[in-house]
């Protein structure tokens, strides 16, 4: 089922030279065990800090990040984050079989082979198991990272943009097998995204973002019911929910000029 998180007051704030930019003020949230939420935003507003928290890879300045009760960190140390970015980073001299158990072999665990073989069919890459990453298309190379990141059965899943390079056709059917692949292994999984649309589709919730400081603004709850297929796309409440988030996103990016976040 995956893990819960709560996010309780974090802030974090970089240093540039003499300057200082608030990347996260004061954001709190709640995200239910099981869960996919989207945190949607413009570019800068922090959803890639937030995530490289939840990963264990910084720590806040202040505010806690807790993931079932523990520190991020410690999930790290244990393999049981699994992560994927908007650029696969498969490693090119290892073929998709290869890729796939980098993970277990990082955590001294052992590959089963049947468990392998079974990711690899869920994600759609049968008869590629020998294939190297130039051998296949983007698509293809995306679904090799979220294999990845699902191996050592991790308690929480980050996806970092992880459609964000693909055409529209591959997008949606990637967006449907996310969705098959979490509904065979539910997992609490953060998604980062510039597309409201996107964010709507795959999300049980949708924490809109703005920059300037980086803070979450609103939590959108998305209740269009599973499946969701492509007729859900032209559904009333599919559109009225992509207004909502556009409206919130919107309102937001026109305090953009007054408040620039940056102290000198
Ligand atoms: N290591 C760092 N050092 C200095 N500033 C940083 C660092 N990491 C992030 N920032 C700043 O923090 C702010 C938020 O960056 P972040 O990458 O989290 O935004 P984002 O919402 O993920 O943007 P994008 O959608 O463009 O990837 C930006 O102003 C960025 O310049």
């Amino acid at each position: 089922m995956g893990a819960a998180i709560a996010v309780r007051g974090v802030t974090r704030t970089f240093t540039l030279g003499a300057r200082s930019v608030v990347a996260l003020e004061a954001v709190n949230l709640e995200i239910p065990a099981g869960t996919l939420v989207s945190l949607l935003g413009p570019s800068g507003c922090g959803k890639s800090t937030l995530l490289r928290l939840f990963a264990g890879l910084d720590k806040p300045d202040g505010g806690s990040i807790l993931i079932d009760g523990g520190d991020p960190n410690e999930l790290r140390a244990s393999h049981r984050i699994g992560v994927a970015f908007q650029d696969s980073s498969l490693l090119p001299w290892r073929s998709v079989w290869s890729n796939i158990c980098l993970p277990l072999e990082l955590a001294g665990r052992t590959a089963e082979r049947a468990d392998i073989q079974g990711l690899i069919d869920m994600v759609g890459l049968s008869g590629f198991e020998n294939a190297l990453p130039a051998q296949l298309s983007g698509g293809m190379r995306q679904r090799v990272a979220i294999a990845r990141a699902l191996v050592a059965t991790p308690s929480v899943l980050l996806l970092d943009e992880p459609f964000g390079a693909l055409d529209e056709v591959v997008r949606l059917h990637l967006h449907l097998e996310l969705q098959r692949i979490r509904a065979a292994r539910p997992v609490t999984t953060l998604l980062v995204t510039h597309t409201v649309s996107e964010a709507v589709f795959l999300s049980d919730q949708v924490v809109v973002m703005a920059s300037r400081p980086g803070r979450a603004v609103r939590t959108i709850a998305v209740d269009l019911p599973y499946p969701r297929t492509p007729a859900t796309l032209r559904s009333a409440r599919f559109h009225e929910l992509c207004d909502l988030c556009s409206e919130v996103l919107f309102s937001h990016a026109s305090g953009m000029a007054a408040s620039t976040g940056v102290q000198e």
